[in-house]
């Protein structure tokens, strides 16, 4: 029996799934939290994936890993391969600025054609330019760009600045890898055609640096003790592969980031940014929209109403359809679909007869699933088949949330198990280097 481990670094916590390749049933688990907050130490990562390794039984009996990880976040590495400054993750929106900038230079359909996106304030190469912008002694030390899940699968290969723990390989900037997936999520990689747009990463940082190498769905490297290492992957392509999701799937996961995407087998380019282009891990394309509101929503919810998730669920069933007029726009965090980086959160509606606990958490999940909604109706626009949504993520354990889902979705709505499809998904991937 080998035994193969993955990993789903996320923005709130850290899951490692260990998997009989055999078989695919789970054997070990381990979790972790991660700080708050939209700027990081990825050393933060780094404790949390060794503590959730260690729950998991650790790596001497395994054979095979593979890491998937919130996506977009700029680890920014200089020549000694140590973090220049705290990573700065998708959920930032000091970048938005930055992103208006690049698409003023460049042209909103020019960079959809060129890396299927448009830049936002939560893409990579946004982060890189407002670095540029604000920190120019920073950006002037970047020797190499990494994203969350290139960066982990560095350190724990052995490679790491000379004295970090476990770093036995060096500083070996080269040795950075990352997959489609991920790469597509930086604004300085085009899904169509392979190749990062090194014109795009100068016009953003101000000079060149070293980018990881993207990996194909079946290539794989080593760690220092020779196990095998897959390529990784952003959290929802990942969580595509660990569900299985073929055609006329779109998986909706509900988690810090609200996701409605979809694989695909050709690349899109929308000029109006709504959906993003991404590839996926299997080689094909990840058509996506991502919310910055999702469980988040119910968590303040449910803690202004001085209850638990449960409890915020009954409510919330107890109250009917449309809330009795009371709605709530989510942007609690600003909004990156749509683009309202400033935005702040509405509740409108309120009368005396409005104003109840129950309609207060129906209004928290029906706004919640709304921009969740929207995302669909954009991907059925661009002719993305839509049968069935599976429902991922913490906040699908919501019984309100799986209730109401496929009211507001307009599609049926299955649930799979419970489970952390990142994790399962990344497992996979190391499993089929085997
Ligand atoms: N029963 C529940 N109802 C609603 N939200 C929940 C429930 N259980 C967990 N959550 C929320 O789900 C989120 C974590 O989900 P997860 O998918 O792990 O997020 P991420 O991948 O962004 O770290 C937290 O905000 C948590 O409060
Ligand atoms: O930015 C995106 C997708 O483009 C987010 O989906 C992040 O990848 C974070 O995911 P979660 O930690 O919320 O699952």
């Amino acid at each position: 029996m080998a035994l193969v481990l993955g990993v789903d670094s996320s923005t709130q916590s850290c899951k490692v799934v260990v998997l009989d390749s055999e078989t695919g049933a789970v054997v070990r688990t381990g979790r972790a939290a991660h700080p708050d907050g939209t700027a990081v130490d990825p050393e933060a990562w780094w404790i949390a994936l060794r503590a959730a390794i260690d729950e998991a039984g650790g790596l001497d009996d395994i054979a095979a890993w593979s890491i998937g990880g919130q996506q977009h976040g700029m680890v920014a590495l200089d020549s000694s391969g140590a973090v220049i400054r705290d990573a700065l993750l998708w959920n930032d929106t000091r970048s938005a600025g930055a992103a208006s900038a690049l698409v003023d230079a460049f042209g909103a359909q020019e960079l959809a054609d060129r890396t299927g996106v448009v830049p936002v304030a939560s893409f990579t190469i946004s982060k890189v330019r407002w670095l540029r912008d604000a920190e120019p002694d920073n950006a002037a030390r970047v020797a190499a760009i990494a994203l969350p899940h290139d960066w982990l699968t560095w350190r724990l290969r052995g490679f790491g600045p000379d004295g970090a723990e476990g770093a036995t390989r060096g500083p070996v900037l080269d040795e950075l890898v990352t997959d489609r997936s991920d790469a597509s999520g930086t604004g300085y990689w085009s899904p169509a055609t392979g190749d990062y747009d090194r014109e795009l990463l100068r016009a953003a940082l101000g000079h060149d640096a070293i980018l990881p190498g993207v990996l194909g769905p079946d290539e794989w490297v080593t760690d220092a003790d020779g196990r095998r290492v897959a390529a990784g992957a952003g959290d929802n392509a990942a969580a595509a592969l660990g569900l299985g999701a073929g055609p006329g799937d779109v998986v909706v996961s509900i988690g810090t980031s609200g996701t409605v995407f979809a694989v695909s087998e050709t690349p899109s380019a929308d000029a109006s940014g709504i959906i993003a282009g991404f590839a996926s891990a299997d080689g094909h394309f990840l058509p996506l929209v991502c919310t910055l509101n999702a469980a988040r929503v119910l968590d303040v919810t449910a803690a202004l109403l001085g209850v638990d998730h449960d409890e915020l669920s009954r409510l919330a069933l107890d109250a009917p359809a449309g809330a009795d007029g009371l709605a709530l726009v989510p942007y609690f965090e600003g909004e990156r679909t749509p683009n309202l980086p400033d935005a702040t959160a509405t509740l409108s509606g309120m009368t005396l007869a409005s104003t109840t606990r129950e309609n207060l958490a129906r209004a928290a999940v029906e706004g919640m699933l709304s921009g969740l909604g929207a995302g669909l109706d954009a991907l059925r626009a661009e002719g993305v088949p839509l049968r069935r949504a599976l429902l991922i993520g913490g906040g699908a354990q919501s019984d309100a949330v799986r209730a109401i889902a496929p009211q507001v979705l307009g599609i049926p709505v299955e649930v799979p198990d419970a489970a952390e499809y990142v994790a399962l998904g990344a497992a996979r991937q190391a499993a089929a280097t085997l």
